[in-house]
């Protein structure tokens, strides 16, 4: 990005920004808004952005193609059931290498070199994120893990020191182990046992649309009814279900907003925020707010 396009950026923003003093903000930022360079620099600036006026942003990241692309190299098989990576013990160890070691030092280093102050944690430090073996009467997914129990002191201790948390989703079992869970759950999950202001969420499609192949059927406000009835429909579908539910589960504990956006598009993150339409889809309780609350 030119330094006058950054500039317009902040200028844009100004007006909006008091509101958002000290908010929580979760992102789920995954492994489709990490496809080029520019545009992970474009997210990492809107994270940057949030920070400097502010808010405590907390960055929750997948990295799901990158381990696939390992997997493949190293000629270990993978395959998805119902959207969860089957994970075997070889399979856990490139999950690990990958998304605690390459994915969130890339992203720690590149925030840390704009000028923040990230720091890189996964389930494993302080035993933060305790989990327990999936389980499942369709399959078994080895290394998976299912969320136990989430000790927020660490992160809150991070935000209120001024630091960016940047967390894999990496969950440590009872037996010691590392076990690999859905970024968006554990995202959501985080959001919510901090009671987060918003939970944003960045997929690879504009948001909820009434009619997927068709970007102007984008619906930009939800409320939960509304969400649950589109899943009931069939409207909402495939992919698009865990992640509404990932939503829903998020309001359910307290937190005030959930967003779907696209982490296809650059700066979709400061659009969501600080524009009252927004970009993408909120989902809250009730229907009484704008994007920007
Ligand atoms: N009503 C809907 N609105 C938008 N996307 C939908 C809808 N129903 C199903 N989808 C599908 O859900 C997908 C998002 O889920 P997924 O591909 O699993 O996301 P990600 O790759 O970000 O994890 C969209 O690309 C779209 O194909
Ligand atoms: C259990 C399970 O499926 N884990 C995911 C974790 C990464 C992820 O969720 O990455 P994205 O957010 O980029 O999709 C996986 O192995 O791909």
């Amino acid at each position: 990005m030119v330094h006058s396009e950054k500039v317009e950026v902040l200028i844009e923003a100004l007006p909006y920004v008091n509101r958002f003093y000290k908010q929580i903000i979760v992102i789920k930022y995954g492994g489709n808004a990490m496809t080029s360079e520019e545009l992970k620099e474009a997210v990492l600036y809107d994270i940057l952005l949030m920070k400097s006026v502010g808010m405590l942003p907390i960055i929750v990241h997948g990295g799901g193609p990158f381990i696939s692309d390992m997997l493949g190299k190293l000629e270990i098989e993978s395959e998805f059931v119902d959207g969860i990576r089957v994970t075997t013990e070889e399979a856990m160890e490139v999950v690990e290498m990958v998304l605690a070691g390459s994915v969130n030092n890339d992203i720690v280093k590149k925030f840390n070199h704009i000028g923040g102050r990230a720091i890189g944690i996964s389930g494993m430090d302080d035993q933060f994120l305790k989990v327990k073996k999936a389980q499942s009467d369709s399959a078994d997914y080895g290394y998976v893990g299912e969320i136990e129990d989430i000790e927020v002191d660490l992160i809150r201790q991070l935000i209120e020191s001024d630091y960016v948390p940047v967390i894999s989703s990496v969950g440590m079992g009872e037996d010691g182990k590392s076990y690999n869970i859905n970024a968006d759950t554990v995202a959501s999950a985080i959001a919510g046992k901090i009671e987060a202001d918003k939970f944003m969420l960045l997929t690879d499609i504009e948001g909820v649309l009434l009619d997927r192949n068709d970007p102007d059927s984008l619906v930009s406000h939800l409320s939960k009814k509304e969400a649950e009835d589109l899943i009931a429909q069939g409207i909402i579908s495939g992919g698009m279900i865990p992640k509404v539910e990932c939503c829903l589960d998020a309001i359910k504990q307290g937190v005030r907003a959930a967003h779907i956006i696209d982490g296809r598009m650059k700066h979709s993150l400061l659009l969501e925020l600080f524009f009252d339409m927004g970009i993408g889809t909120m989902i809250t309780n009730e229907k009484e707010k704008a994007h920007a609350d």
